[in-house]
């Protein structure tokens, strides 16, 4: 299992002025790391440098002491990012979603089988695992892309806001899920609104006015 650092950051878009500047956190195996703020403090911005899809413009970030340069060098060191957004194919069904993506890591295809009923099942959506995404509520497709992140099994799992959508029970039940992932060893990242879900973690690092300051 892998550490997670972030040593001195600034995170700009392009040559932009830095969304976030001097940004220092490590997120250890076994760790969970509540990510907050206002919105637009940078949260996503953040886990965008954490998965490699954006370099920082100062810093590094450093999975295991390997600097990351770009997210395909992410990918092979097993951060896995389940973004706001979701990114799940819209036409593809639940279980498919879930299939491709570990297929594409290397999964054999009985591995991506046994996965993807096992990773629907925790996120409860084992009755949809058949339906297209487009027919599944907002909340479903959240869980269902929480499903596709869990069965990658990474080393470092970064969340994005992925229990904006749920009710009460599937919030606890992701947080659970997220702390399930901590207790295997992964470095869990949870950028989240929530002050309860923050609570959760074991550690919260808070964004604002561009500035990051590990509150406890
Ligand atoms: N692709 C982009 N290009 C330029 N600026 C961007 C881009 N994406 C985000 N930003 C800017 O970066 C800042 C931080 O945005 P970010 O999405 O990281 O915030 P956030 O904390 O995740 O917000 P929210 O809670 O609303 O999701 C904002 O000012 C936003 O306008």
């Amino acid at each position: 299992m892998r550490t997670l650092e972030v040593v001195a950051a600034d995170v700009a878009y392009g040559d932009g002025v830095p969304v976030l500047r001097d940004v220092t956190v490590t997120v250890r195996p076994g760790e969970l790391l509540a990510v907050t703020g206002p919105s637009g403090a940078g949260k996503t911005t953040l886990l965008a440098a954490m998965a490699g899809l954006l370099r920082p413009a100062a810093g590094r970030v450093l999975v295991d002491g390997e600097e990351l340069r770009d997210r395909d060098q992410g990918v092979g060191l097993g951060v896995v990012l389940i973004p706001q957004e979701n990114g799940l194919a819209a036409i593809l069904t639940a279980a498919e979603n879930v299939a491709v993506a570990m297929i594409a890591t290397g999964g054999s295809t009985a591995d991506a089988r046994r996965g993807t009923s096992e990773s629907l099942e925790k996120v409860g959506l084992a009755a949809q695992a058949d339906q297209l995404i487009d027919e599944l509520s907002g909340g479903q497709q959240q869980r269902a892309a929480i499903a596709r992140g869990l069965a990658l099994h990474g080393d470092v799992l970064l969340a994005d806001e992925v229990t904006s959508e749920l009710d009460a029970a599937n919030r606890q039940k992701v947080i659970e899920l997220l702390r399930a992932e901590a207790a295997r060893g992964a470095a869990v990242v949870f950028a989240t609104h929530d002050p309860e879900a923050a609570a959760a973690c074991d550690h919260e690092l808070h964004l604002a006015d561009g500035d990051a300051t590990l509150l406890r």
